[in-house]
């Protein structure tokens, strides 16, 4: 895989590390997750090919420990907000002198600086701050986030892992490693530079949810169906549109143009009674095979068996039976081989890591008795 070879120190965190620790271990990096002690259970539902070893930071040894497994590394995934890993004697300055070529990724809300950055948040705060949320709900009611995917993850997790590829490449080169600050709020507005960009050609001069892309348009929206389901349109170039009418049975002669502003709640309320006439599968079966950009709104549970998602097979099951998406995007040579594993016990590798990097058996048991480290029973057989 693209990563094979490449180690990770990921310091659990809540949800955009441990979802950019999972993007890297899916394309092969060993990635190894620094759990608190005496925290039993872990919230973190994006564990997938990881391995957990629990240590108390707080103490002088578990500090020396995570050191020790730092110098033998190639990324340390940070989650905290700044300045705690200073606080620790585990910031760039210790890390990166006693290993010039850690990549040292700082996932933080608001980045390393600037009057937020010791704050505390979460994604729909770091989308707020980005300007997109109010992009975001329909007109006249207030922004609403979706979900926590653009900050957490899109802006988020996903950003900080192209950097720490990106730190990777250059490393190459140069052999030397450098400190990623990934700012959610950055990475969100970052990508949604298209806001930005095509506001010059006039697509959000209207209020929220009345342009073009934003449930505005009554050709780019969704329709409730006769069984309660819903059906997505995107038809926004002429010829698609045309295929919508067409399909709708609509004669275009008899309707206003589609780019009269004005005329959209009439477009919308003409087509919402079109779609409500029929059940959504009688709507896909329609629309199948036409450039109408129509397509079913599928619900979580129905996505694996449509036949275009089955045929491609983009979605996986785990060894507990669990439905995951295929790691994106797909390498023809190398691609992802997302672990089966379908939990992760705290410290449940805590031995067998420690093992690895080279700490001897007295050692371990020094630091099992003394509370610096915790193994969980299934897996620490010294
Ligand atoms: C929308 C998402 C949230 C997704 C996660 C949700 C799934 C869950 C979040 C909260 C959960 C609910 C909650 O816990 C309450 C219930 C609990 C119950 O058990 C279950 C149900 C719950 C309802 C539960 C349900 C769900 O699990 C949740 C809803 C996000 O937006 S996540 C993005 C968050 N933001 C960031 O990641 C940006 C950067 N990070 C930060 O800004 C801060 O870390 C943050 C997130 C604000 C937290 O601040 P906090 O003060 O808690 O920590 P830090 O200041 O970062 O300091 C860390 C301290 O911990 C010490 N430390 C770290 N590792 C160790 C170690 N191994 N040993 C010892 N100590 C350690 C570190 O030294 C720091 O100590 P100090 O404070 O003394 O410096």
């Amino acid at each position: 895989m693209a990563l094979a070879g490449v180690r990770v120190i990921e310091l659990a965190g809540l949800a955009p590390a441990p979802f950019c620790g999972m993007v890297l271990a899916d394309f092969g990096a060993k990635v190894i997750r620094v759990d608190r002690t005496k925290v039993p259970v872990s919230l973190d539902t994006l564990h997938r090919g990881k391995r957990s070893v629990a240590v108390d930071l707080k103490t002088a040894e578990g500090r020396a420990l995570l050191r020790r497994l730092c110098v033998q590394s190639d990324v340390v995934l940070e989650p905290y907000r700044k300045g705690v890993m200073e606080k620790l004697g585990l910031g760039p300055q210790e890390l990166l002198t006693e290993n010039p070529r850690l990549i040292y990724a700082r996932l933080t809300g608001y980045g390393q600086n600037g009057s937020h950055a010791t704050a505390a948040g979460h994604d729909i705060n770091y989308l707020a701050m980005s300007g997109l949320l109010s992009r975001l709900g329909r007109s006249g009611e207030k922004p609403l986030a979706p979900l926590n995917l653009l900050a957490d993850f899109a802006g988020g997790g996903l950003t900080c892992a192209l950097g720490i590829v990106l730190a990777l490449l250059e490393r190459e080169k140069s052999g030397k490693g450098q400190v990623i600050d990934a700012s959610m709020v950055e990475g969100a507005a970052y990508a949604g530079s298209f806001v930005w960009k095509s506001g010059s050609i006039g697509m959000w001069d209207r209020g929220r949810g009345e342009n073009l892309l934003d449930g505005g348009a009554p050709f780019y929206d969704t329709y409730r169906t006769q069984d309660g389901k819903f059906m997505a349109v995107g038809a926004l170039e002429p010829q698609f549109y045309l295929q919508l009418l067409k399909v709708l049975e609509l004669d275009p002669r008899e309707l206003p143009p589609q780019m009269s502003f004005s005329d959209w709640p009439e477009l919308r309320r003409i087509f919402s009674a079109r779609f409500a006439s029929k059940p959504q599968a009688e709507w896909s079966r329609l629309f199948q095979g036409t450039d109408a950009c129509v397509t079913p709104v599928l619900s979580l549970d129905q996505v694996s068996s449509h036949p275009h998602n089955r045929e491609r097979g983009s979605f996986m099951k785990d060894s507990g039976g669990g439905e995951f998406p295929r790691p994106a995007p797909v390498l023809s040579r190398t691609p992802a081989r997302p672990s089966p594993a379908a939990h992760l016990t705290t410290g449940e590798h805590t031995v067998e890591v420690l093992q690895e990097f080279g700490f001897n058996s007295e050692e371990i048991e020094q630091m099992l008795a003394a509370g610096v480290v915790e193994a969980s029973t299934e897996r620490s057989k010294l």
